[in-house]
C-alpha cells in the first residue's frame, strides 16, 4: 500500500504559504509582492515574501512559531499512525516547501511516519533569510506549476520502487495541482478528493453526464474515487481492503 498525500489543505487544514503572511504588519504584503503571484508557479512569489519578512525583522523562530499554530486536518494523524503501524509507505507531495513541512511534521510528531517528502527545497541562508528553490523545472505538463509536477513525481516514485510492491495506491489531495497525479492512477487505485475543494469540484464536473456528452475531449480518470472530509473516511476504506 502506498499513500501519497498532498500537504496544504490535505494533511494540514490551512495553506502554509498563505498562513505565513500573518507575520507581515496587519497580515498585508506590499502590492508589488502580491502582484508576483501566478497560478502557473508561486515559488518566486514566496521567495519575495520570505525576503520581505526578513527585511522587517522576522526570523526563523518567528516562522517556526507561526507554522506550529496550523492544525492538522481531522483524522489525518489517525490515518498516518494506522498506516505507519502496518509499514505502509507514506509520501508527501507538495508545492509548499521543505522548511515549512519539516517544522510542522516535527511539531506534530509525524515526521517518523513519513517515508519521503517531495517539495520545493528551502533553507535559511547565512544571514537567516528563508530561501526557496524550484523542485524541478518542467515544461511537459500544463496541469501543473512550472516548478513541480506531482504526477511525474508520483509515477517516478512508483517506477523506482516497483509497481508490484503496491497492491493499492491512494492519492489524497484537495487542489487543482492534484489533478495531474490523479489522472496517472490505475483502476485499482484510489483518488481521494477533499469534499467541496477544487479537486473534488473538478472530478464532479468530469463525472457529470451533461459534461460527458459535450464534444470537449475529456481527460480520462481511471482510478476509483473516494471523497473525504476526514482522514477517517480514508482509513475506513483502507480497513475494508485488508
Ligand atoms: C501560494 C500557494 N502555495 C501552495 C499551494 C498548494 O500547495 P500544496 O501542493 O501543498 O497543496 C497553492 C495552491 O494553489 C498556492 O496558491
Ligand atoms: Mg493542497
Amino acid at each position: 500500500m502506498l499513500l501519497a498525500i498532498d500537504f496544504d489543505h490535505t494533511l494540514i487544514d490551512e495553506n502554509s504559504d498563505l498562513w505565513v503572511k500573518r507575520l507581515a504588519p496587519d497580515g498585508k504584503l506590499p502590492d508589488h509582492i502580491e502582484a508576483m503571484y501566478s497560478s502557473t508557479g508561486w515559488t518566486d512569489y514566496m521567495g519575495s515574501i520570505f525576503k520581505y519578512l526578513y527585511d522587517i525583522g522576522i526570523r526563523e523562530d518567528d516562522i517556526r512559531k507561526c507554522m506550529e499554530e496550523i492544525p492538522l486536518t481531522e483524522g489525518m494523524a489517525d490515518l498516518l499512525k494506522y498506516c505507519k503501524d502496518r509499514s505502509y509507505e507514506i509520501i508527501i507531495i507538495s508545492d509548499s516547501n521543505s522548511v515549512f513541512i519539516d517544522m510542522i511534521l516535527d511539531h506534530t510528531q509525524i515526521q517518523n511516519m513519513v517515508t519521503k517528502v517531495f517539495t520545493n527545497p528551502a533553507y535559511f541562508d547565512d544571514t537567516g533569510c528563508l530561501r526557496i528553490e524550484y523542485y524541478h523545472r518542467q515544461d511537459w505538463c500544463d496541469l501543473s506549476t512550472i516548478n513541480l509536477c506531482k504526477g511525474n513525481i508520483l509515477q517516478s516514485y512508483i517506477e523506482k520502487h516497483g509497481q508490484e510492491r503496491f497492491d493499492y495506491i491512494f492519492y489524497i489531495g484537495d487542489g487543482t495541482n492534484d489533478f495531474c497525479p490523479a489522472l496517472t492512477l490505475k483502476e485499482t487505485d484510489y483518488v481521494c478528493p477533499r469534499i467541496n475543494f477544487r479537486l473534488w469540484k473538478k472530478i464532479q464536473k468530469l463525472k457529470n453526464p451533461e459534461y460527458k456528452e459535450s464534444k470537449e475531449e475529456l481527460p480520462k480518470l481511471q482510478a476509483q474515487i473516494l471523497n473525504w472530509s476526514s482522514g477517517l473516511d480514508i482509513l475506513e476504506q483502507i480497513k475494508q481492503l485488508e
